[in-house]
């Protein structure tokens, strides 16, 4: 079997190499683990709440429709939590889908207001349909988002996406970050806009800055003393979150434990965070990441 579903979670194996496979909770529709030949891809803290309690702290959890917190009073966005309501909502599983790949296994799972959480759709009433994609093939993990305005809906509606994701490496401070360089940044920590001109991101302290509006040919890729672990493809997903929380701010999140951890994850997470897409009555916007094996390039301005 490639596919198991049992009552929260599915797990999708590949049908040529069963140690390359990943695992989706239900709640959020939360990819918790992504393991190729065996390695485990992604950072789960060992805190992380599984049972729907808390959106899990680690793999790749799914904001939409806002990413932070609205701060404008005037925006109907500004109800809603931080980072929205679709991490902390039972998606419904859908089952296989046609896979992209000759050698690909794909499923789906939807999200719509009547099963989204219903203290959440409260606070953000607008109709709207995600079906996220998810198709594994012997090297990749592509992760799809399809978000409709139902024909049906009387009003258009802004949101955010972003993939969320919570990469393993084996230390943070031999890690970098590539081909980031010459973008417009702005450091959530000091509030300010600037161009990176540093040729790589590297760590010695906390770290939380927006790369806005990054060309989609540009891969982003996290390595370790030029191995590189992970490589991330972008389509529609102009901008790039980069996060590691470091020592206090990890002393301070209840479900993230060991309180080291900090060493052995960092997020890079693709999303559309810096201006609202703005979406009519039967209109439809789509956008894909994919996380694969690639040799180290680096991409010159
Ligand atoms: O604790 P949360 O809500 O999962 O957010 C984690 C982090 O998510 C990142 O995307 C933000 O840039 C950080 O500011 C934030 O701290």
């Amino acid at each position: 079997m490639t596919v198991q579903e049992t009552e929260t979670k599915v797990v999708v194996s590949h049908p040529k190499d069963h140690s390359t496979q990943f695992t989706v909770l239900k709640y959020g529709a939360t990819v918790i683990s992504y393991k190729t030949k065996g390695n485990e891809n992604l950072f789960l803290s060992e805190a992380a709440k599984l049972d729907g309690s808390k959106p899990v702290r680690g793999g790749i959890p799914l904001v939409f429709p806002v990413f932070g917190k609205e701060s404008d009073p005037v925006n109907p966005l500004s109800k809603l939590p931080q980072h929205g309501l679709a991490r902390n909502s039972t998606w419904e599983f859908l089952g296989e889908s046609s896979p992209k790949e000759k050698d690909g296994v794909a499923v789906q799972f939807g999200l719509y207001p009547e099963i989204a959480n219903e203290e959440l759709t409260k606070l953000w009433n607008y109709d709207f349909t995600l079906i996220l994609t998810l198709e594994l093939t012997e090297s990749s993990l592509r992760t799809n988002i399809e978000v409709s305005n139902p024909i049906s809906s009387k009003t258009d509606f802004k949101f955010h996406w972003l993939f969320h994701t919570y990469f393993k490496i084996d230390d943070i401070e031999d890690t970098f970050i590539t081909n980031l360089t010459g973008n417009n940044v702005y450091d959530q920590l000091l509030k300010e806009n600037y161009i990176d001109k540093l040729p790589v991101i590297q760590f010695q302290e906390e770290f939380d800055k927006i790369y806005s509006n990054v060309d989609s040919s540009r891969m982003v890729q996290i390595v370790d003393r030029g191995e590189v672990l992970h490589t991330v493809k972008r389509s529609q997903l102009p901008d790039l979150v980069v996060w590691n929380p470091w020592i206090e701010k990890s002393a301070g999140m209840a479900d993230f434990e060991p309180k080291t951890g900090f060493k052995n994850m960092v997020c890079v997470e693709a999303g559309h965070v810096k201006n609202y897409i703005d979406l009519k009555p039967g209109e439809k916007w789509t956008a894909e990441q994919i996380l694969c094996e690639e040799k180290l390039k680096y991409q010159a301005i």
